[in-house]
């Protein structure tokens, strides 16, 4: 099974390439290389999975073209958004995982009188992607992680109030990020399957950036990786077995 992770930072990177680093290995090994488009991309060989981990950029638009270069340059079987984001308060503090049951567009749309409308609401593609169900659920009990929507906007929340807003549309939210529905997008225009998981960095609310603990999310995200492997083993097994059955 071949998956591409994609990251926004060279440092989430770091975290999944160390999670999917067997223990007797030297974490920064082999050398990560550069795609057209000077994305940096590094390969762990786990027995039964390659994994490509690309650092693809800030935002769904970054995460989208970034994630289209790499599809367009090798075979996969998957494609994983990855990072650190922001916790829906109580459900995800600073330091937990979320896994995505639904990577949501949360502010792509127009505003009316009425409130926000959706892309798919107004007619223009879809504002939701689902994750192949079983293996979100596989993966959030691996990981200990919440199973629940990740939002994807391109401002990160900076007041209670937008967040109070975000939480009334959507009461299941776990996390909200900047990237996973630009994944989503390219891997779909492919044909392959998403899944999204995200370490909690900071509440949703009131920006504080200096409260953000970002070093324990990426322990948190490196953490979550080292239980993945198998678990995506053993979906890309059957994920294969299905496809040839199916010719
Ligand atoms: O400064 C650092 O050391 C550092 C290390 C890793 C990542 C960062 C980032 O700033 C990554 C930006 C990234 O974070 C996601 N994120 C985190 N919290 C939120 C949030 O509350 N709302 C939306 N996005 C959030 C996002 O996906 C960005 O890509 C810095």
């Amino acid at each position: 099974m071949r998956a591409l992770i994609v990251t926004a930072v060279a440092a989430e990177a770091d975290s999944v390439a160390a999670g999917l680093t067997p223990p007797h290995q030297d974490p920064v090994t082999p050398e990560p290389r550069t795609l057209p488009g000077g994305y940096r991309i590094s390969r762990r060989d786990l027995p039964g999975l390659a994994a490509d981990v690309l650092v693809g950029g800030v935002g769904p638009a970054a995460a989208a073209a970034a994630t289209a270069t790499a599809l367009a340059l090798a075979d996969y079987s998957l494609v994983i958004s990855a990072g650190i984001g922001g916790g829906f308060a109580p459900a995800a503090p600073p330091g937990s995982l979320v896994v995505a049951d639904a990577l949501v567009a949360a502010d792509l749309g127009a505003e009316g009188p009425d409130g926000f409308l959706s892309v798919d609401a107004l007619g223009f593609g879809r504002s939701v992607h689902l994750p192949p169900a079983e293996l979100a659920a596989r993966a959030a009990e691996a990981t200990g992680g919440l199973l629940a929507p990740v939002l994807t906007v391109s401002t990160v929340t900076g007041t209670a109030a937008r967040a109070a807003e975000l939480a009334a549309r959507h009461p299941l939210a776990g996390a909200e990020a900047m990237e996973g529905f630009g994944v989503a997008e390219a891997a779909a225009a492919h044909g392959l399957p998403v899944l999204e998981i995200r370490a909690v960095s900071n509440a949703v609310g009131p920006r504080d950036r200096d409260a953000w603990r970002i070093g324990d999310a990426l322990a948190a995200l490196a953490g979550g990786f080292r239980v993945l492997g198998p678990v995506l083993v053993h979906w890309g097994g059957q994920h294969e077995q299905q496809r040839q059955h199916h010719g």
